[in-house]
């Protein structure tokens, strides 16, 4: 089974080399991996295996770009991204060819995704000339004190495949409009969005050793060491699973590196019985469902309130029964396959584990292997409980558990019972326990009557073993600088010819 890839406009943008100082190359020993369309289990084709040596150069050449790139305006870099940002939306459509082909996600919302991360580039454009320091008061007579911002230096970015653009320009566009230079690492699954992006800032004017992308499947751990332990390297921004970041952090203690790691989550999404149900339905679905349920902000624990938990399952599952599940190209399909077969027979065992635990599967359950190895049916389980797998870690995938609360306080004790903190969302018309529900839940955001809070304006990132730093915002730009403080001496003194 499967679907027809529809070719690119621009053939050009699909690279199968890494982009290293401004030039496209192999790895040195000539190894490649494959990289497969989840969708229907096809290679798209080779990307290099690069290794320790061929990450080295990549830290030189952003350690030699450095100097220059420092001293440019910021003037001048909100230019350079601004032009990116513009080549990102003229290719919009081959970026989002490229995103389906390789993460399987609908054209639709590869499409969204594509303005969502040309958006980053366009908001760091805005934010490059304002990074200001502060002038400060002194405590000491005759000392004047004032700070500067500057660049961190050579930055490692690593980032997962659920969105091939969006997880690097969210990180590429405050590093550049700081003054950093960046060694990528892109996802093993999605290399070629990664490529795309590369060749987009080469048309840019982005100069060589500005950003440099490295890639590698089996020899990611090689890669990652090389990126956490090098002396050259001064921050990580990771963004991926809390496993893989609490190794990084490990990684990078020798080396003392600035680090931003946005991790899993486990979202809870809380809808009380002053709520709005139509719009909590809405809601719950575009949070739960959105890329097939694999974004670290989906909901993954719906707690409904007992009076309209009925009615909320119903109406909810009515949505389900209309999605339509196939190959992203594909006309009217809603919902992609998973990444690929880990994915799935993850999904399965939550599901098949609230299933043995007593829960009633509404609809779906099951994986579809007529559409091909990777897809599950979108999937709604009722009478779910906290022992469940599915209440204790992220299931990254379709599948919507729907637990019964009573209490206000119930509900925000179960939401609060997680390692992680990224989200959480909930549905009340109620002002006063908007504000006591959204001061109460440990998450680093929380959405109040909507499903969605991903906005390049707004700060994203979380609490507990969900990570730390913030991305987006004017907040995000912090994460790239260093704050230097200069006292000047010997100042305050009579003006010259005064008695
Ligand atoms: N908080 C956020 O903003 C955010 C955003 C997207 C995804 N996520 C999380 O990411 C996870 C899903 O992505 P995943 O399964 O690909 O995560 P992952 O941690 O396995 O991989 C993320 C990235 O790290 C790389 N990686 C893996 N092992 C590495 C190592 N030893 N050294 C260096 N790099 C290594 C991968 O190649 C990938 O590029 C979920 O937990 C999800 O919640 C978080
Ligand atoms: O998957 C995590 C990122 C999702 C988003 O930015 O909306």
């Amino acid at each position: 089974m499967g679907h027809s890839v529809p070719p690119l406009n621009d053939k050009s943008l699909l690279k199968s080399q890494a982009y290293v100082n401004g030039e496209w190359i192999n790895a040195k020993s000539g190894k490649t991996f494959e990289v497969t369309d989840p969708a229907t289990g096809k290679v798209i084709g080779t990307m290099p295996e690069m290794d320790r040596t061929d990450t080295e150069a990549a830290i030189a050449a952003a350690a030699a770009a450095l100097p220059s790139f420092r001293k440019t305006t910021g003037r001048e870099r909100s230019r350079m991204l601004r032009k990116w940002y513009q080549l990102m939306v003229d290719n919009a459509d081959d970026l989002a060819k490229l995103i389906t082909w390789e993460n399987g996600k609908p054209m639709a919302d590869a499409k969204g995704e594509v303005t969502y991360a040309a958006n980053f580039f366009e908001w760091f454009s805005e934010e490059a000339p304002r990074t200001y320091g502060n002038t400060i008061p002194a405590s000491i007579a005759g000392n004047r004190v004032f700070t500067i911002k500057e660049p961190v230096g050579v930055t490692g970015l690593i980032t997962p495949w659920n969105f091939p653009a969006a997880m690097i320009t969210r990180k590429i566009g405050p590093a550049l409009a700081a003054g950093c230079t960046v060694v990528v690492k892109s996802p093993g699954e999605t290399p070629f969005t990664a490529a795309a992006l590369a060749e987009l800032a080469h048309r840019a004017g982005v100069p060589k050793g500005v950003v440099n992308i490295v890639t590698a499947l089996s020899n990611i751990p090689e890669v990652g060491e090389t990126i956490t332990s090098s002396t050259t390297v001064k921050k990580i921004s990771f963004t991926g699973s809390t496993g893989v970041g609490k190794l990084l952090m490990k990684q990078s203690a020798n080396t003392l590196k600035k680090l931003s790691f946005e991790l899993g989550g486990n979202s809870p999404f809380i809808v009380f019985d002053d709520a709005d149900l139509e719009a909590a339905v809405t809601g719950a679905i575009t949070s739960k469902f959105r890329s097939s349920g694999q974004t670290c902000v989906c909901a993954n624990r719906l707690y409904i309130q007992s009076s309209i938990y009925d009615e909320f399952a119903n109406k909810f599952t009515e949505k389900v029964k209309s999605f339509k599940v196939g190959g992203g190209y594909d006309e009217g399909v809603t919902h992609g396959p998973l990444i690929h077969d880990r994915a799935v027979a993850k999904v399965d065992n939550h599901v098949q584990d609230a299933i043995k635990q007593g829960g009633t599967v509404l609809i779906g359950g099951q994986k579809l292997p007529d559409l091909g190895a990777n897809f599950y049916q979108p999937t709604v389980i009722r009478d779910m409980t906290a022992d469940m797998q599915l209440a204790q870690e992220e299931t990254f995938g379709p599948v919507a558990g729907l637990f019964k609360f009573n209490t206000e306080a119930d509900v925000v004790k179960l939401a609060n019972q997680s390692e992680v903190g990224l989200a959480g969302y909930f549905f009340s018309r109620d002002v006063q326990r908007v504000y006591r529900v959204a001061e109460a839940l440990e998450v680093g955001m929380v959405g109040v009557n909507t499903g969605l809070i991903s906005d390049p304006a707004a700060p994203f990132g979380g609490v507990k073993e969900s990570g730390f730093g913030r991305e987006g915002s004017a907040l995000g730009i912090e994460e790239y600088m260093t704050t230097k403080m200069v006292t000047l001496g010997g100042m305050g003194q009579p003006l010259q010819g005064e008695a």
